[in-house]
């Protein structure tokens, strides 16, 4: 059946919106024409499926590479299935999960697994990833060819970083060898030894053992001379460091194959603004200080990090309520990354709409090598629809995903997802 999208607003080439109707069949966008101008054959066919869009934004369904649905294993924290419609409801249409789950993304069973439950819950398209080392122990690596052929879209051990240099060198080699990526979470562990928060005021404050951002940014620098030497596609994950942020430039300026993403908390917060002893502001890496928010959303601007993606992080309330010290980190961050990002940049003029949209849907695609993440006939029909008048307050009751820990609990935000369209089904409406 065709789906017609009448009156979208759609981001021209300029970044302008210009009013546009578009013809999606088959689960691929087949027209887009001027809602201008339009004639008789332009009309649609009585039996379409028509969603009027006036007044709102069309874009391509945004792209998360870097979340954690907790199945199998963690799920009394989140599910393929909760997880997939809380995408959905933020407007996400391709999600690459993480494999820290139990057991660990480590074999093509439960890469098969993941893909299966998936498509069960027939949502959005999920990609996952697999674990670098066996149950990401850091000490033998996972079967590169067997994960891929499983269907693995990367290599990563996110949750821990690679302690050991060599084991990083070996993956990366056999990663590119398989032109496959190695995503990386940069954290020496013996620089953090049980600290909950970023070094700084809020840890003083607390008498609380503080994360240094050197502990990030030595393997950032470290896993650079590892891709520089291997030739591998490396990418880091949730950057929050000038001192990254400086080796990424600098490795890019000189040609090295390193991409790089970022997550909305931590352009926003820093740990200044955590107001006290409350789990639903601790998440890894930690906030950090303003100076390393500014140079963030600097680096997202200059596109020396390419991407926006959330790290949706689930735990359930009862972890939570542990307390800042012992609390698993991680917040949830589906249901609020496009209006928090889209009220604290594009509203208030720092960025422009285009800048905002590309960097959750174009540049994760180039970077993935991904079909999705434009609008143009021929591409695939993931579409997500925004009211960027709609205000509301964020309200943890109201999310589709199991996890409420978020510390952006009450916030008024402008720019919300109304609908999610993927392969040309409407998966999500509100
Ligand atoms: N980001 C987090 O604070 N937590 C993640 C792990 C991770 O992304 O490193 C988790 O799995 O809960
Ligand atoms: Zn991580
Ligand atoms: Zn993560």
């Amino acid at each position: 059946m065709q789906l017609i999208i009448r009156n979208a607003s759609v981001l021209n080439e300029k970044g302008e919106l210009e009013s546009k109707h578009i013809t999606v069949a088959d689960g691929v966008i087949v027209k887009i024409t001027d809602a201008a101008g339009e004639t008789a054959a332009d009309q649609p066919a009585a039996e379409a499926q028509v969603i009027d869009a006036a007044g709102k934004l069309v874009t391509p369904g945004f792209i998360d590479m870097h979340v954690h649905l907790r199945e199998p294993g963690f799920e009394h924290k989140e599910t393929i299935e909760t997880g997939s419609r809380s995408a959905a409801k933020g407007g996400f249409t391709t999600i690459a999960c993480m494999p820290n789950t139990r057991p660990v993304t480590d074999s093509p069973e439960v890469v098969s697994f993941v893909l299966d439950k998936a498509k069960e819950a027939g949502l959005v398209h999920v990609l996952p990833y697999a674990a670098i080392t066996k149950n990401e122990l850091g000490r033998e690596l996972t079967d590169f060819a067997a994960l891929k052929a499983a269907g693995a879209i990367g290599f990563t051990d996110d949750g821990v970083g690679v302690q050991n240099a060599q084991m990083m060198k070996d993956a990366m080699t056999l990663a590119a060898s398989m032109d496959m990526p190695v995503i990386a979470h940069c954290e020496d562990n013996s620089l953090v030894e049980g600290a909950p928060v970023a070094e700084g005021e809020f840890a003083k404050r607390h008498g609380l053992k503080g994360i240094p951002n050197e502990s990030e940014a030595i393997h950032v620098g470290r896993d650079i001379l590892l891709a520089e030497a291997t030739g591998v596609h490396y990418h880091v994950c949730h950057v929050s460091t000038e001192q990254s942020i400086r080796l990424i430039r600098q490795a890019k300026e000189i040609g090295i194959n390193v991409t790089a993403e970022v997550c909305p908390h931590h352009l926003i917060l820093a740990e200044e603004d955590i107001p006290g002893l409350d789990a639903n502001w601790k998440m890894n890496p930690p906030l950090r200080s303003r100076r390393d928010v500014e140079a963030c959303i600097q680096a997202l601007e200059d596109g020396t990090i390419d991407i926006v993606v959330t790290d949706h992080a689930p735990h359930s309330e009862d972890e939570k309520a542990k307390g800042m010290q012992l609390a698993p980190f991680g917040i949830v961050g589906f249901e609020t990354a496009f209006p928090l990002l889209y009220t604290k940049f594009v509203a208030e003029g720092r960025w422009s709409l285009e800048m905002l949209v590309r960097r959750m849907t174009a540049a994760p695609a180039r970077v993935f090598g991904l079909e999705t993440g434009r609008l143009a006939p021929g591409a695939p029909a993931d579409l997500t629809i925004v009211d960027l008048d709609l205000e509301k307050d964020v309200n943890p009751e109201d999310f589709a995903s199991k996890g409420r820990n978020t510390p952006f609990s009450g916030w008024k935000l402008k720019g919300w997802p109304v609908t999610t369209i993927v392969s040309g089904k409407v998966v999500w409406s509100e």
